[in-house]
């Protein structure tokens, strides 16, 4: 065999053995790679029933339908170099860095349920003495406190579904509050909107929550596989190890699925600003003030903007003057961006007034 025959024959075993497995655990924490992993294995099972477990380095995840201009700090999210994902499932933004663990449960649509997953994560942290339960809106919370510890998401299409969701184990909380706190005002959006909560850590170590997660998920598998015989089938410790063994557990990393088109176009995809920006539901921005130190008057700007792209602009001011430049500027089929007003000075020389404008918008985009 030649060494394309051996490279793809080594590549379909890899494959088998991944669409096959019952846990992945994914070793990289590039939150691309991750959400393509879940991508491809959910897109590739034929029958799937199985539990991908990975963690992320900071990124702000926002679901398929939502604004990331009302769901993040932009801004800052840029100048620390925070990732701003557009996930494929529905639902709300969370933020995730290293303290925090993602699951994802994935079944047949017809095995789907909007608690399955979070009840056998509940199950896990019972073991590790952490008492929790869902709430109405299925999110894991302390059962004492009920700050929330962990949110889910689903996704269901061609006869397949998955549930993720997150766990906080030792996240950095204030950076969940201030990457989610929006500066941008007067944003008019039907998008969805993400239901805010007090959030905690379970302070849990990473090995112990994930061992804990996976055997409560092959203890869920095995007594499904066996309940059509024996319904009250119970786990036992030696089962438990059995469970464990390494056919059923496979840990992956990027080099592995590198140069497997759906990973790599996914991926892709994933980064593009197309996907993260441009799939922005319509919105408009409507913002005025009288505060500007250009004569005692009030601005208004109303602006519309679909697919991330300024459709219509109006900015309006007693001064006719200033509104006349403003309005002169070709705003329509920019992109509504963080620093798209720099593209104007590196066009136009704008007068000091318009100066003090293009200021106050750029700081309320
Ligand atoms: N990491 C994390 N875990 C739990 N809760 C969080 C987190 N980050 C933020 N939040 C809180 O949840 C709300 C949003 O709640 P909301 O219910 O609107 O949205 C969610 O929970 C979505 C969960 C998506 C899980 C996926 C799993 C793999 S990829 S992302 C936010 O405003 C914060 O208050």
């Amino acid at each position: 065999m030649d060494l394309r025959g051996r490279l793809i024959s080594k590549t379909s075993k890899q494959w088998f053995k991944l669409l096959h497995a019952k846990v992945i655990i994914s070793k990289s924490v590039d939150p691309y790679f991750n959400l393509a992993l879940e991508d491809f294995l959910y897109s590739n099972s034929k029958s799937p029933r199985s539990l991908i477990l990975y963690t992320n380095t900071p990124s702000v995840i926002i679901g398929r339908n939502q604004n990331p201009w009302v769901e993040a700090n932009v801004r800052k999210c840029r100048s620390n170099l925070v990732n701003i994902i557009r996930r494929k499932s529905g639902g709300g933004t969370v933020f995730h860095d290293l303290g925090n663990v993602n699951y994802s449960l994935l079944t047949n649509r017809n095995e789907f349920s909007h608690t399955k997953g979070a009840e056998l994560i509940v199950k896990a942290l019972e073991k590790l003495n952490v008492e929790a339960e869902l709430n109405q809106r299925h999110d894991i919370v302390l059962k004492d406190t009920k700050q929330k510890i962990s949110g889910s998401a689903y996704k269901i299409s061609k006869g397949k579904s998955y549930h993720h969701g997150t766990m906080l184990l030792n996240s950095d909380l204030k950076g969940i509050s201030s990457y989610l706190r929006s500066t941008t005002k007067g944003i008019i959006s039907k998008g969805v909107t993400s239901t805010r909560s007090d959030v905690a850590n379970v302070n849990l170590s990473q090995v112990d929550f994930l061992r804990e997660a996976m055997l409560s998920f092959l203890q869920y598998d095995d007594a499904r596989h066996v309940s059509g015989t024996n319904p009250d089938t119970s786990i036992d410790d030696q089962k438990t190890a059995d469970l464990s063994s390494r056919d059923n557990v496979v840990f992956v990393d990027s080099n592995d699925l590198a140069g497997v088109p759906h990973v790599m176009q996914t991926m892709q995809e994933l980064k593009s600003w197309n996907w993260t920006f441009g799939q922005t539901p319509f919105f408009k921005q409507l913002i005025t003030t009288n505060n500007l130190p250009i004569g005692n008057h009030q601005i208004e700007l109303d602006i519309s903007i679909r697919h991330g792209i300024i459709e219509n602009f109006n900015f309006t001011s007693s001064n006719d003057r200033l509104q006349q430049e403003i309005m002169n500027y070709p705003w329509k089929g920019m992109a509504y961006e963080l620093g798209f007003i720099n593209s104007f000075m590196l066009n136009s020389v704008p007068s000091s007034e318009a100066l003090i404008v293009l200021d106050w918008i750029s700081k309320n985009i």
